[in-house]
């Protein structure tokens, strides 16, 4: 059995590593790391307990013997095959949990070159599926994904790429909790408990987490199981705000996140150390922080790599430095979260601000970083969009790069959606208006074709721009219009919601709460989508309506200028664009250009159906983007990775 006294011989060795923080270096700093592989190569032989034939529901008496994180190798060295057919973990690696000065194989390798072919080919909603050169073990880390868990546009996107990439030849696996709420645990029927249990050492403690395993869509998701996900309320909060404990959450993740390829044996085989883990935001930003600090200097995952997806800069994971010891990680390694808040962010005169900052942790550790749009990714190197992090985020300009986020067709497509009254198309538009319709009989407005219906979904929160749209709603609502609005959050905004309807009975509908069967219904029977973002790093919204032929509205920030194209009635080939993107945001503006909208609407029908329909026959497919993130995978493999 490992003892407390083998963490602590790995946490000496660890500081025998290298001096304190500093940041990246050039080739240089490599011959370190190397001569302490080659003196002392750890091999934790982590004893799996093999799955049984039928995976069943957690029985809590058959826990396994808690593994050791942050020292654990693969079992055997597997014979180098094609993903698809991954080696059969040998028998002799199952028994109990030893420590061995072991050489770890130098060329574990589980990605391999697929040639293309026509056999290879699948048929995607009409489409030929394309397959990637070079198929990579990819392991997301995130702390939603739909259908699982949804707070936002996080959920979706880490509910979609992660089968695009799979339907592209890739060995995928998605990490994330197993948030049990009393009201969704439904969601999680079909995955099973693996009988792994590991011990993460963290917070004073060693706190076990297990893991569930659902296979769907050719990728392995992965629910890491722990109390502290078992809660009524939101994902990240309830009534009373953000859970105190979120750093403990999300710390249990990074950790289990980095332990799943090494001790899950999905359909029979683990993922093994040559991983491209993708972090998503701050609640798997440790992850890269864990690969540097605790798993590299001893020769694990010296062959993996690490991407930081940044989807949201506004939540980074800030907490008072004094929680740095909880974490478990290398007091030198303090350096790379450290965080200090500028005078004017701090509480009192004797507050010196100092915090430890996860995403700004994988920011410094990452091998690369990807924002959602290509314009976010400018954005957050300057002083307006960076929230802090542009100056860091800039001296990463080399390995920075945007990828805009696709939609999934299977969920959003006005030819299938189960959520829609009636089905349309670009070719026949008029299931459009039945559900314009349908909708404004739902929500109890005047059921007329002739008036145009503005549409708003989202989180209500300031980085949406609400307050403003509250600012223009009395000139608005003395247009001959409609407005239904979709969101949650915010409790001020929630009643201004409830009190602007009561006022506007016949005009405004706010429709509080979560409710994606309704966001679908308005995606489709409204005829423009406002979006007046602050900043937006993608936006899926306005990708949702295009597809749908509603109109978008935006501010012309981040993803939304990169995705919605200006109308323009006078183009070289005719007219021109999407929909409209203005700035700079201003409530003036705002009410111009959507009043300018609504009398293209009435007054230029022909115009408004090439609105529609240039929209809907955008390609926003994920296959574009997945096919984007290969090539990041690709770049990330040929560089070194992070060390110090
Ligand atoms: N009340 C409600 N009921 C039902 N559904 C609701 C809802 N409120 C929001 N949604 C849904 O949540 C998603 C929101 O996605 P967005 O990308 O527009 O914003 P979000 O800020 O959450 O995501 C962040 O991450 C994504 C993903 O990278 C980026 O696109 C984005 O710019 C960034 O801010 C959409 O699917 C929307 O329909
Ligand atoms: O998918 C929607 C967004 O989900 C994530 O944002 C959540 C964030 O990561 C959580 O920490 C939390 O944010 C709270 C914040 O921590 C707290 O200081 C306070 O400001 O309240 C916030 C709201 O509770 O909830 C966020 C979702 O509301 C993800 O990181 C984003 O990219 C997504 O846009």
């Amino acid at each position: 059995m490992a003892t407390p006294a083998v963490g602590a011989a790995c946490l000496l060795l660890a500081r025998a590593a290298g001096p304190g923080p500093r940041r990246r270096s050039g080739g240089g700093d490599q011959a370190r790391p190397r001569r302490l592989q080659r003196a002392v190569r750890w091999r934790c032989v982590a004893e799996l307990s093999r799955e049984g034939p039928a995976p069943r529901p957690m029985p809590p008496a058959q826990l396994a013997p808690p593994l050791v994180p942050g020292f654990l190798a693969p079992p055997r060295e597997p014979e180098r095959e094609p993903a698809s057919t991954p080696p059969p973990v040998p028998d002799d690696s199952l028994g109990d949990l030893d420590l061995e000065l072991e050489e770890i194989p130098e060329d574990y390798i589980n990605d391999t070159v697929v040639v293309a072919s026509e056999q290879d080919s699948a048929i995607m909603i009409g489409k030929e599926q394309a397959r990637a050169e070079v198929t990579h073990s990819i392991v997301f880390v995130t702390g939603e994904a739909s259908p699982y868990a949804k707070s936002g546009g996080l959920g979706d996107v880490c509910g979609s790429l992660p089968v695009a990439l799979a339907a592209r030849g890739h060995r995928v696996m998605v990490v994330m909790p197993r948030y049990l709420n009393g009201t969704s645990d439904k969601n999680y029927a079909n995955a099973f408990y693996t009988e792994k249990h590991i011990r993460i050492p963290c917070f004073g403690g060693s706190h076990e987490v297990t893991f569930f395993h659902e296979y769907r869509d050719s990728v392995d998701w992965v629910f890491v199981d722990h109390p502290s996900y078992h809660r009524p309320g939101n994902l990240y909060g309830d009534k009373f705000g953000a859970y105190g404990d979120n750093q403990f959450r999300y710390t249990l993740l990074c950790y289990a996140a980095c332990e799943a390829p090494l001790v899950l044996e999905l359909g029979g085989y683990i993922y093994g150390q040559k991983c491209m883990f993708v972090v998503n935001d701050w609640h798997a930003s440790l992850v890269p922080v864990l690969l540097a600090s605790k798993y590299r200097p001893y020769g694990v995952y010296k062959d993996a790599r690490s991407i930081l997806v940044i989807h949201n800069l506004a939540h980074q994971g800030v907490e008072p430095a004094s929680t740095y010891p909880d974490l478990g990680l290398p007091p030198e390694w303090y350096g790379a979260l450290e965080w200090v808040f500028p005078e004017w962010a701090r509480r009192h005169a004797l507050d010196k601000g100092e915090a430890v900052n996860f995403l700004k942790g994988a920011v410094v550790t990452a091998d690369r970083i990807v924002t959602v749009s290509k314009g976010y990714s400018w954005e957050v190197t300057t002083a307006e969009g960076g929230q802090g992090l542009d100056e860091l985020l800039g001296s990463r300009k080399s390995v920075l790069n945007g990828i805009v986020n696709g939609i999934d067709i299977n969920d959003w497509n006005p030819a299938t959606d189960k959520h829609i009254p009636c089905h349309y198309s670009a070719d026949d538009l008029s299931g459009k208006a039945k559900c314009k319709a349908e909708l404004q009989k739902e929500l109890g407005l005047p059921m007329r074709p002739d008036v145009p219906l503005i549409g708003f979904i989202g989180r209500l929160d300031y980085q949406k721009g609400i307050d403003l749209i509250k600012l223009i709603m009395p000139d608005l609502m003395r247009e001959d219009i409609q407005f239904a609005m979709l969101g949650s959050g915010d409790p001020e905004l929630e009643d201004w919601m409830q009190s602007t309807e009561s006022n506007f009975k016949d005009k405004f509908r706010g429709w509080v709460g979560f409710s994606v069967p309704v966001s679908h219904r308005i995606t489709a029977g409204c005829d423009i989508l406002l979006m007046p973002s602050r900043f937006e790093p993608c936006g899926l919204n306005q990708l949702y309506a295009m597809q749908y032929g509603t109109v978008p509205v935006v501010h012309a920030t981040g993803g939304l200028r990169d995705t919605v194209e200006n109308f323009n009635p006078f183009g070289d080939n005719g007219e021109q664009g999407t929909g409209w993107a203005f700035a700079p945001l201003t409530t003036e503006n705002m009410l111009w250009t959507l009043r300018t909208a609504i009398s293209t609407y009435r007054e230029h029908k022909s115009s408004w159906e090439g609105l529609m329909k240039r929209g809907m026959s955008k390609d926003f497919t994920w296959d574009h983007a997945a096919e984007q993130y290969e090539q990041i995978f690709q770049w990330a493999f040929i560089d070194q990775p992070y060390v110090r």
